[in-house]
This record gives structure tokens, sequence and C-alpha cells, in this order.
């Protein structure tokens, strides 16, 4: 079946439909990473976006039911360059293709992604639509202008969950699959979803932490009443600036809990300490970002995935920029120059990704460690 891939700007791709017929709109990016494309269909950090990925073959381990980071996909849409037909691993459930029409997501393959991808990057991420029941192009563009931008939306209404609940399962092994807590957890941290994915909950449970997750409007008062050790705020969708109840209960958990905020969490805890988020041309999404930790020489080679980032003026009274990507200079890191706060643009969890970054939820744990003490 015939499918077709049409940008804002007017750019057209003809390719054939992959997953469920039909049309989508969407924020068009892309995603370099080699391998981990459960983990990117299952990111909530992905509603709202059309994710184009960069490696050629997408599908060849198929789908198992591991390696998900939420319970389904919440991408809009998927565009890759040849999806497998024939997956092959020892956990393989079942093909791409099938997944994504069990999912009802719809995907466009057999276009030229490097052509796109050079496109995004040369003229800037942009709304567009993926159809396989309108083939005009026309017709299509002009469907890609008329959609809803990113920017200034909430999409965490769409992830976050409806109602608190707590989290028991700690780190995948070869041999037994996830595993629950390894001891007694020493810290009790209230997570706050604003689309969390499922690998942080599992670093923070083998970190010795009790979790319960709560929904993204769950009022600071609540929050603090369940006297936790700390404040875990999630990666999410979209655009940060709309999400201002979260911005305020986050002022008013500041300074009285321990805080770590990851990508979305980052942006969210940066405009709560005043500072500004813009969004990036094309942003960051892949699995070998070089991030450079302080001012000394440590690279970490990270995984990430936004569209937006923060300001570096705008939070220099009150931050120290703990972390900068090597690529474009941008803030990859914020620790509060006085209260224990503390956060990361890219993911520490990394699924997918390396593992050079997992030290920050033994940061947090030391820094609940901390507070402990100066209260005992
Ligand atoms: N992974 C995330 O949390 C992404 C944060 C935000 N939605 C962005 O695109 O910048």
């Amino acid at each position: 079946m015939k499918a077709i891939l049409a940008l804002a700007d007017g750019r057209v791709f003809y390719g054939k439909a992959l997953g469920t017929p039909g049309e989508v709109t969407g924020e068009v990016v892309f995603n370099t990473s080699m391998t981990g494309y459960q983990e990117i269909l299952t990111d909530p950090s992905y509603a709202g976006e059309i994710v184009t990925m960069t490696y050629p073959l997408i599908g060849n381990y198929g789908i198992n039911l591991e390696d998900v980071e939420s319970v389904r996909p919440h991408l809009r849409g998927f565009v890759v360059k040849e999806a497998s037909d024939f997956p092959s691993n020892w956990r393989s459930k079942m093909s791409l293709d099938a997944y994504l029409k069990e999912n009802g997501i719809v995907g466009i393959q057999g276009i030229d992604t490097r052509a796109l991808v050079r496109h995004i990057r040369d003229k800037g991420a942009q709304t567009g639509i993926i159809s396989s029941v309108d083939l005009d192009p026309q017709s299509l563009v002009e469907k890609a202008r008329q959609a809803p931008s990113i920017v200034g939306r909430d999409l965490v209404r769409e992830v976050t969950c409806s109602q608190p609940y707590d989290w028991q399962e700690g780190a995948w092994d070869i041999e037994s699959g996830y595993r629950g807590a390894v001891g007694p957890a020493k810290y009790k941290v209230v997570a706050y979803d604003f689309g969390i994915k499922r690998n942080i909950l599992r670093n923070l449970v083998a970190s010795g932490c009790e979790v319960k997750v709560v929904p993204a409007d769950t009022p600071a008062e609540e929050v603090l009443a369940m006297n936790p050790d700390g404040v875990f705020l999630s990666n999410g969708p979209g655009d940060p600036e709309p999400i201002t109840y979260a911005q305020e209960n986050i002022r008013k958990i500041l300074g009285k809990k321990p805080i770590f905020g990851i990508c979305l969490g980052h942006q969210l805890l940066s405009i709560a300490l005043g500072g500004k988020t813009y969004k990036l041309k094309f942003g960051h999404r892949g699995g070998n970002q070089p991030v450079r930790r302080g001012d000394g020489h440590d690279v970490e080679i990270t995984s990430q995935n936004h569209g937006f980032a923060v300001d570096a003026d705008s939070i220099k009274d009150i931050g120290v920029v703990s972390h900068i990507n090597l690529n474009d200079n941008t803030v990859e890191g914020l620790e509060h120059k006085t209260l224990p706060a503390f956060s990361v643009q890219y993911h520490p969890e990394a699924s997918p990704g390396p593992h050079d970054a997992r030290y920050l939820f033994e940061r947090f744990t030391a820094m609940m460690d901390k507070e402990k003490a100066r209260k005992a």
C-alpha cells in the first residue's frame, strides 16, 4: 500500500505504508540510535511526534514483551527506511509491522530517510503528515500546515497516570528478567509522572528507593504530606512552558525536599527557578550525544530525546550549569547553588543507550542521605 510523508514546508516523500493504514500529523523529528526502537516507540516523551529512525534497517530483532518504557507506543507516527519482515531474536514475539498494527500506529517505510534528515537539519523540525488514505501531495501539505504545532500545548495531560501507584520492578537480568528490589528500601521517593519511562523507576528501585508515582498535577501539599525523602521529576512530551501547574508545585517543594529531574523534569525545574526554555532547531535524539561534566575533561556519552532546552543565561544567578552538550554547547545539567536540587536534560536511565550517567541516581540517594543526616 502506498503512503506519503509531507512536511509543512512543502517537501514530499513517497513510500509504503507501515503499521496501521491511516493518516496522522505531528512534529517530524529524527533519532540516530542504531537499536532500541522498542524503547523509543514506548517512551511517552514522543507523544505528538513523528519519529524518523536514521539507521536504515529497523525491526531486525523483532518485538519482545520486556523492552518497553510504558504500556503502549505514544509517538504519533514512525518513519523508517526499511522495516525488517524477518525478525530474529530469542525474545522476539512479533514483527515491528505487526506491533504497530496492534497498537494503531501509522508509519511509512521505503523513503530516503537520509534526505529527510538532511532536510530537517537544514530547515528545522516542523509539522508533517503521514497518509495512506489521501495520496494527493498538495492536500497533505495543506493539512500539515493546518495541524497544531507542538509549541504551547500541554501534552503531559495525555500521558500522565490517572491514579497514584507504587512501583516495585528493579533492574533487568539476562537469566531472570526484571528483578524486584535487592534489599529493604532506604529512601522513600515520590515521582511526578509527566510521561515517565519505566527504566527510570527501575533505576530508582535498584538504587534503594521505595517509589510512589503520582499524576502530573498532584498538589505539592499532597506530595509533602507523604513525607518522602526526595521528589523525582520525570521526563515527558512537548513544550515545558505551558505546564504551569507543575512549575508551581515544584516551587513549593524546592528547599523542603531534595529534587532530581530528568529531561522535561529538568526543564520544569529550571522554569520553576525563574529560567527560560526555547525550542531547538531540530533537537537531540539518539544514543551517542557527548556531554561534558563540570569544567574539566570528563565526557559522558549519553542517551537523549529532547526538542527544547534551557537558556543558560536565564539560570546563571540561581544555578550552576553542571553539564554541557559538546555538539552545540547547550545546557545539559543544572545544580541549584544552595538548595538540594539538580537535574539533567539527557537520560541517565539509558533506555536505549549507554550507561555512562547511571551515577546520577547515586547522586540523588547521596543527596537524600545528606538531608536525612542534617535533619537528624
Ligand atoms: N524526553 C523528554 O522529557 C523531552 C522533554 C521535552 N518534551 C523536549 O522535547 O524537550
